[in-house]
């Protein structure tokens, strides 16, 4: 029987209610079914949920329930919610892949997003907390971001967006078929190896070979959809990490965090030659832990001072392009503690000196013309 009228306008209102984890309007994933409107003006509307459990099904029928309800002529919902069947799973995961073979890698060499490997030389620096800010500053600037925390001494990314429970630990994503729906935090895509192991205290001893295999799957299973910018947390400077992400992110640009220590900045460095060396660019050196500024106006330069300008100026030697500092982000309590809170300050405080720092590098970076140094074009000669 063709729908009424009234359930096209109902069916038309559905469009605004997004599936939370793919982030795309539930009638374009086709998990909307029979939609009807009776003499009285009751709807009744039926939603296929991609799985059995599915977390986010909730808030789908919540949000169906309003948007039809706020349709003229409407008098009462009822959602029915049943589950797709597999063969409708499947062409959901087709069309999410979008013509992407399974297994196949979304940011290949044609892909339009630009890749961050967020690298330090040794653990401890700030490397994570600067990513998750960096990635939401980049949200907060209205782009398309992801995040794949492959850090496997400290996967902290997820506790430091406020996506872990009060154990610390981190969501299991959520799969649809061989397909993971990456949690969103504060706009961002987030899949951590933490989401992978049982307890926040697992010990992840993993040899080079694991950790590009893992890498490899959050790049092909993990839908991630059209990102601007997709940031990598990675295991502090080891050459193994450095080559993976070279084979499987050619595209992929380097920031190299480091703290104003000068004794930090020979390990620092090493980190950016070894990406140099499996041909990845690197774009900027961002100073974390830099001088605090006290109560009384002095500034508390607890690890020194001056080692993220040598680092920089140390990368640029011999390079056509300067590397530049891009930031020096000061010690700030408040960034420690969002970070132990789940609670980003680039948005939670903005105007905290750090947040600041960071908040400037992300429009740095979101204002980069896309290059394609570097980039292999894919002609041929005849
Ligand atoms: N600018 C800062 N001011 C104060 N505390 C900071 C600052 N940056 C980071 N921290 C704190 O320092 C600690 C280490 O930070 P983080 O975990 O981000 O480092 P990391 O380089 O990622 O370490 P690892 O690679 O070992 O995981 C955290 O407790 C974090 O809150």
């Amino acid at each position: 029987m063709p729908e009424t009228a009234l359930a096209g306008a109902v069916r038309s209102a559905l469009a605004s209610v997004l599936d939370p984890e793919i982030r795309k309007p539930i009638t374009e994933l086709d998990m909307v079914g029979d939609v009807a409107v009776d003499e009285d003006g009751r709807a009744s509307v039926a939603i296929k949920l991609t799985i059995v459990g599915c977390p986010a099904a909730d808030a789908i029928e919540r949000d169906v329930r309003t948007a039809t309800a706020a349709v003229p002529g409407v008098s009462g919902v009822a959602v029915d919610v049943t589950v797709m069947t597999p063969a409708e799973r499947r062409a959901l995961t087709e069309t999410l892949r979008a013509g992407r073979p399974a297994r196949g890698q979304q940011f290949g060499p044609d892909s339009l997003t630009r890749v961050y490997a967020v690298t330090s030389g040794k653990g401890g620096v700030g490397k994570s907390t600067l990513t998750a800010n960096l990635a939401v500053a980049l949200a907060e600037r209205g782009l398309r971001v992801g995040i794949v925390d492959a850090d496997v001494h400290g996967f902290s990314i997820p506790g430091i967006l406020g996506l872990t429970d009060a154990d610390g630990v981190a969501p299991r994503p959520t799969r649809v078929d061989d397909m993971i729906l990456p949690p969103v935090a504060y706009g961002v895509k987030v899949v951590s190896i933490g989401m992978f192991v049982d307890s926040a205290s697992a010990a992840v001893a993993w040899r080079g070979p694991m950790l590009h295999r893992t890498i490899q799957q959050f790049l092909s299973d993990v839908f991630f959809g059209d990102l601007d910018v997709l940031l990598l947390d990675l295991p502090p400077g080891t050459g193994d990490v450095a080559i993976s992400v070279g084979q499987l992110l050619p595209g992929a640009e380097v920031l190299v965090v480091t703290t104003p220590q000068p004794a930090a900045a020979d390990v620092a460095e090493r980190s950016g030659v070894v990406a140099r060396q499996t041909g990845q660019k690197v774009i900027g050196v961002i100073e974390n832990m830099a001088g605090l500024v006290q109560p009384d106006g002095s500034v508390l330069d607890l690890f020194g001072s001056g080692g993220g300008a040598e680092v920089a100026r140390r990368l640029s030697a011999g390079q056509d392009e300067e590397v530049p500092l891009l930031a020096s982000v000061p010690l700030s309590i408040p960034l420690r503690a969002g970070g132990d809170a789940g609670a980003p300050i680039v948005v939670t405080d903005p105007a905290d000196p750090a947040a600041a720092a960071i908040r400037a590098v992300a429009e740095r970076l979101s204002i980069r013309p896309r290059g394609l140094t570097g980039r292999k074009l894919g002609l041929s000669l005849r």
